[in-house]
């Protein structure tokens, strides 16, 4: 057995399933402009307080009639004109026909539109007459309440309001949404071994990539981020981070010092000052990632190595942190891909390796590449990847030719 296939290490499914019995979801709501609702998590349903199109209107350029009027032989007079937001007003005699233009109100009586390619136009005595061609009766009209019926539940909560959603609110005229209040994050990173990018690095440390890209992925969240930066490995001066991380913010994110080393404290604060929910998953990477309760917020343990740290926080600490503010995410999105290129496993762990996938354009298949050495501390094997290969952890060595699943990386590692 080697060192990473212990026994007694936590199923990541199974501490899926404990951090989201662990958590609940945000109760405090609060309304917010549509302009800056894009997001936001929705917290009630929205019901249309209207029909769309609120009226019956043209959908092409062309000419407005009843289609019982269509006669072969007689051209139709051209009585008015109708354009989107200035209706047509008069009376419409028998046999005549409106200029129309797309989105103006079809005045009533009405129930055809030809589209004006299809309209030959005459002029005799300065009136305009115009004869159609292939006119399907209620052709081009669409119909008030088409699209959504006054009282139609179109939104529910715990939805993330994506342009799409904001563009169907601005449709029924929704000025103001309720949502969720945003959670507040504190992230910090360990170590003394940490310098910022732009410093210059002395003998034996390195930059702190773990707080920098774990705030990149929060910022892709409704979320407000306190940036309590780097701590050193100073069991007293993390103490003191902990509890105020803890007193300002509903969500604590640390990365390092969760391993077994003599500089490690994050577990054993966590021990002191609140409660260790677990410690140690079959996963791969970020086997020593910690999940508990501090007095006033929940603790997630990032392992220090880079791509461990945001690994674990991809795949157990933003599902965790969707259920607390409300939203409903979808679950992620998996397909199978042949492997052009054999990996390396061993049975034990579940291993979220790093691959690029494209479409094989000649099969309409996916195939997927490894992305090279997988060694948690080797960050470019994120980089040139555009998703992962979850390997269960029971699995072992995969083949070239072998049939995978493919995840691709959530909007907030792209
Ligand atoms: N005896 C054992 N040693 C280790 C074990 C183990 O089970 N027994 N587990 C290994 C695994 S797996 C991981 S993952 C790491 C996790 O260790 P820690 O969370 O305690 O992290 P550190 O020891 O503080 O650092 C590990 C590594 O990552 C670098 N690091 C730390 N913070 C950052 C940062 N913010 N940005 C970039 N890189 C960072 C750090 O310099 C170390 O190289 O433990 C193994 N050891
Ligand atoms: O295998 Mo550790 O869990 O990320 O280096």
């Amino acid at each position: 057995m080697g060192c990473c296939d212990a026994p007694g290490l936590m199923p990541v499914e199974q501490a899926l399933t404990e951090m989201a019995a662990n958590v609940t979801n945000v109760s405090e709501t609060e309304f917010c402009e549509l302009e800056q609702a894009f997001d936001r998590i929705l917290a009630e349903a929205v019901a249309s307080p209207l029909d769309i199109p609120p009226f019956d209107n043209s959908a092409m350029d062309g000419y407005a009639f009843r289609f019982a009027d269509l006669s072969a032989d007689i051209p139709m007079p051209v009585v008015g004109t109708a354009l989107a937001g200035q209706p047509f007003a008069g009376d419409i005699p028998a046999g005549g026909c409106v200029r129309i233009m797309t989105g103006a109100l079809l005045p009533a009586g009405l129930d055809t539109v030809v589209m004006q390619e299809n309209a030959e136009l005459t002029e005799t005595d300065d009136k305009k007459y115009a004869r159609f061609a292939n006119v399907k009766a209620n052709s081009n009209v669409r119909y008030r309440g088409e699209d959504v019926s006054t009282g139609d539940t179109v939104m529910t909560p715990g939805c993330r309001l994506s342009p799409r959603h904001i563009g169907q609110l601005a449709c029924l005229g929704i000025a103001q949404v309720k949502v969720y209040r945003k959670l507040k994050v504190a992230i910090f990173s360990t170590g003394d071994e940490l310098k910022q990018p732009g410093e210059i690095l002395g003998k034996g440390e390195i930059y702190d990539s773990n707080r920098i890209a774990v705030k990149a992925m929060l910022q892709r969240l409704p979320v407000d981020i306190l940036d309590l930066g780097v701590v050193p490995d100073d069991e007293a001066k993390l103490r003191s981070v902990f509890q105020q991380a803890d007193s300002e913010a509903d969500v604590v994110i640390s990365s390092g010092g969760v391993s077994v080393g003599d500089a490690d404290y994050t577990k054993l604060l966590l021990e002191q000052l609140g409660q260790v929910g677990f410690w140690k998953l079959a996963i791969k990477p970020g086997k020593p990632f910690a999940f508990g309760a501090l007095p006033n917020s929940r603790f997630f343990g990032l392992p220090g190595n880079p791509v461990s740290a945001v690994v674990t926080c991809d795949q157990l600490v933003m599902p965790t942190l969707q259920k607390m503010m409300g939203w409903q995410a979808e679950p992620a999105i998996q397909y199978p891909a042949k492997l052009t290129s054999g990996l390396r496993k061993r049975p034990g762990r579940k291993d979220y390796q790093r691959g690029e996938a494209t479409l094989d354009s000649d099969t309409g298949q996916w195939q997927v590449v490894t992305t090279g050495a997988q060694g948690s501390a080797i960050f470019s094997s994120m980089v040139s990847a555009n998703g992962y290969v979850p390997l269960p952890a029971a699995s072992g060595n995969q083949a070239e030719g072998d049939e995978v699943w493919f995840e691709p990386f959530a909007e907030w590692l792209r």
